[in-house]
């Protein structure tokens, strides 16, 4: 394969502080007006009044890290205010800067964030791009959606404010790992934009890389390995993405992968306006990706070792 050719990816994909604030404060703005409105056929109006509470909360978080990224720009010695609440934190600086940590592993921070519905192939290509860096001598860390709600988000559910919730500790904890210098690979549905971009938002421009499975939901369907779907179209599973809950696919993206070749089902129609790549094989997938580190400047120094994926 022509890897080259395949991996049209593109760089293109910053979302800038103001972009991400007007994205998601419109958003954000939006569900809060439409349940503002309902507070009005709510007598009691304390569901609606909890509701706009959490709204309110989340959109409280979103505003300071559109504006900049304070954990890591802020460096001044005095307390702070988070979420509009004046805390009695003071960051504390070290010595050991990311810049130390990345020339010590040859290699650069950054996040992999690999969106798309169950089933098609997030956790498969993320283990195959693992085992790709590793080859090479890079150091990468997977953050599973189903793995991290075995222990850090245990306590999560999949409504839509817990999911948020999930992608949010998952953003923070990825970042974290980018600060470290580690090739940071996050495989979740992170089925709403605003939250995907609230994450992108966190890191500095060109480290947030988004790979999307661009797979139709008759195939993630076919495929249905824990079988997932079949319990969701019996009702036994509620709130299903892509059954009875929203997926919304990226509309500009770092990467999109169709992996959709399965035996004899049809290719997938992309909603993105990225570039796109039709791939089978999880090499192939995870070549796409290593192409674009490699590409914009990720891995430095290439190791002699093997570059296969396996
Ligand atoms: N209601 C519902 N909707 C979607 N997915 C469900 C649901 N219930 C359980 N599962 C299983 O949970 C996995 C997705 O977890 P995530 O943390 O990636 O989801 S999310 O980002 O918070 O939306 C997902 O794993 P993947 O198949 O790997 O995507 C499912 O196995
Ligand atoms: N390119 C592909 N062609 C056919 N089947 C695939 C492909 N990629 C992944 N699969 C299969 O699809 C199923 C779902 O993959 P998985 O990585 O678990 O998806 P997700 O993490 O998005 O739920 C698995 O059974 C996997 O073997």
């Amino acid at each position: 394969m022509d890897v080259a050719a395949m991996a049209r990816c593109v760089g293109r994909c910053y979302v800038s502080p103001a972009f991400g604030e007007s994205e998601s404060h419109r958003l954000s703005e939006r569900r809060f007006l439409k349940l503002s409105s309902s507070t009005n056929s709510d007598p009691a109006g304390s569901k609606s009044l909890k509701l706009r509470g959490k709204i309110h909360r989340r959109m409280s978080y979103f505003r300071p890290i559109m504006a900049k990224d304070e954990s890591i720009s802020s460096r001044s010695g005095e307390t702070k205010q988070i979420n509009g609440k004046q805390k009695n934190i003071v960051w504390h600086d070290c010595p050991v800067t990311k810049s130390d940590r990345q020339e010590l592993i040859k290699q650069k921070g950054c996040v992999i964030w690999i969106t798309g519905l169950s089933g098609s192939g997030k956790s498969s290509l993320a283990c195959a791009l693992s085992r790709a860096l590793h080859n090479r001598g890079k150091l990468s860390y997977i953050l599973d959606g189903d793995n991290v709600r075995h222990g850090l988000n245990s306590d999560l559910s999949f409504e839509a404010d817990d999911r948020a919730e999930n992608i949010r500790r998952v953003g923070e904890v990825a970042k974290l790992f980018a600060d470290s210098g580690i090739i940071c690979i996050a495989s979740l549905i992170s089925p709403y934009r605003i939250e995907r971009a609230a994450c992108r938002a966190l890191l500095p421009q060109g480290d947030f890389i988004e790979v999307f499975m661009d797979v139709p939901l008759h195939v993630c369907e076919a495929r249905d390995p824990k079988g997932l779907y079949k319990r969701a179209r019996a009702g036994k599973i509620k709130g299903f993405t892509g059954v009875d809950d929203p997926y919304e696919a990226p509309l500009d993206c770092e990467i999109v992968i169709q992996n959709s070749r399965d035996k004899g089902l049809s290719s997938s129609s992309s909603s993105s306006s990225s570039p796109s790549s039709s791939s089978s094989s999880l090499c192939e997938m995870a070549d796409i990706v290593v192409s674009y580190l490699d590409q914009n400047g990720y891995l430095k120094k290439h190791s002699t070792k093997s570059r296969n994926c396996m």
